[in-house]
């Protein structure tokens, strides 16, 4: 990869790459925008099979943080972490507090927190070398687990996509096909079913489904078979990039709201190919910025009524991301996009004159 060119084409600020030969970290911590504030973003920790493949996924994912970050109004940048190794079998005190010193060593600029394959202990190792960690349980401000939260939050943006879909934002009677029966799986399936939705649900795990089938009154579809569902809303909630040419014609629902990541295998062909098939779709990073609404509230000192107050407003933001879509002709993937570049645009320029001394996230 020409690093210099991606970072060109994407306007990324800066990337490092983070040694330490004790403990045998090898990171790469991608910071795409500070625009709106200190960068936010997890910590992925995977056996990736080469650098260039952990570089692209850093990339990747601190530009989407950039978005996601934007598009729920918050004061913070977009950034990411990716560490080279098993969270089996490579995880070390030494590692994560080598890693803690990098993070350290950007001053705040960088604001570190949990992703797939890193806890809540891991951001405690970190929390002993730097304060720019959330998520850690050893911190006095911190939010806890994001997962019950990331699930509320979509819980109200799926609420704002049944109004769009159905003309009515109950989901009394509804049924939902959840692909996943994770940890926000888990949350929403008891939200949902305590509105009376029925849910049928699947997951490469049988005993988290049967889980939900239990506590939720569910039924159990195979892995595949949860595409063919006849239903109301289809949740993805297990992975991203599912959202293709196979799957989409096989949906027989009317709307597509979950938790997962980068749902369309490609944002315009398949963002534009699910609303051919008269479905209505929540932009995934809109319906899942719950957890990162909750883990920013902790730069304030966190205030669980607080924070839960803004996830309930993604019920209007994804109404917002709809409004734009049908005014300006676009895929509501889209239009979420657009909310989060034109937040960022206005605030450039808003914030453009000179202070002595600015107001900070960081400082209060
Ligand atoms: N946890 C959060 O706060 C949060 C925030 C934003 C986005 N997300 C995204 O939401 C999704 C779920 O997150 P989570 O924290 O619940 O993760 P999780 O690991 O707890 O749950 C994911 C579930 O998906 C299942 N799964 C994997 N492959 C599958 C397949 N092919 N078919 C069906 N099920 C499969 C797994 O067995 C697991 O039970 C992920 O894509 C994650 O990146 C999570």
């Amino acid at each position: 990869m020409e690093l210099f060119k991606e970072m060109i084409d994407k306007d990324y600020e800066q990337v490092v790459f983070a040694h330490d030969a004790t403990s045998g970290l090898k990171a790469i911590i991608a910071i795409h925008d500070t625009t709106l504030g200190p960068a936010l973003g997890g910590c992925r920790m995977w056996p990736y099979e080469s650098e260039e493949a952990a570089l692209r996924d850093a990339l990747r994912l601190a530009r989407g943080m950039t978005y996601k970050n934007a598009a729920a109004g918050l004061n913070i940048g977009g950034a990411k972490t990716v560490v080279i190794g098993d969270s089996k079998k490579d995880k070390s005190e030494a590692l994560f507090r080598a890693l803690g010193r990098y993070v350290e060593s950007l001053n705040g600029r960088y604001i570190i927190s949990e992703d797939v394959g890193t806890t809540t202990d891991d951001m405690n190792q970190i929390y002993m070398e730097t304060n720019y960690v959330t998520g850690s349980t050893d911190a006095a401000n911190s939010s806890g687990n994001p997962s019950p939260v990331t699930a509320r939050g979509v819980y109200y943006a799926m609420k704002r996509t049944a109004l769009e879909a159905f003309g009515d934002d109950s989901l009394a009677g509804k049924t939902i096909s959840l692909q996943g029966a994770g940890n926000v799986a888990t949350t929403l399936a008891k939200l949902a079913h305590e509105e009376g939705a029925k849910i049928v649900v699947t997951d490469i795990n049988q005993a988290a489904a049967q889980n939900i089938v239990t506590t939720c009154d569910a039924k159990m579809v195979g892995v595949d078979e949860i595409y063919d569902v006849q239903a109301d809303i289809f949740a993805p909630c297990a992975l991203g990039a599912i959202l293709d040419d196979n799957t989409i014609p096989r949906l027989k629902v009317k709307a597509i709201c979950g938790s997962a990541n980068n749902q369309l295998l490609d944002i315009d062909k398949h963002g534009k190919m699910v609303e051919d098939y008269g479905m209505v779709y929540a932009p995934d990073y809109i319906a899942n910025a719950g957890g990162v609404i909750n883990v920013a509230d902790e730069l304030k000192g966190y205030n669980e009524d607080r924070a839960l107050k803004r996830v309930k407003t993604l019920y209007q933001l994804t109404g917002e991301v709809f409004d734009i879509a049908k005014k300006e002709h676009i895929t509501t993937a889209k239009a979420a996009d657009r909310l989060a570049e034109k937040r960022i645009d206005t605030f450039m320029r808003t914030r453009s004159n000179y202070l002595t001394k600015e107001k900070s996230v960081l400082k209060h």
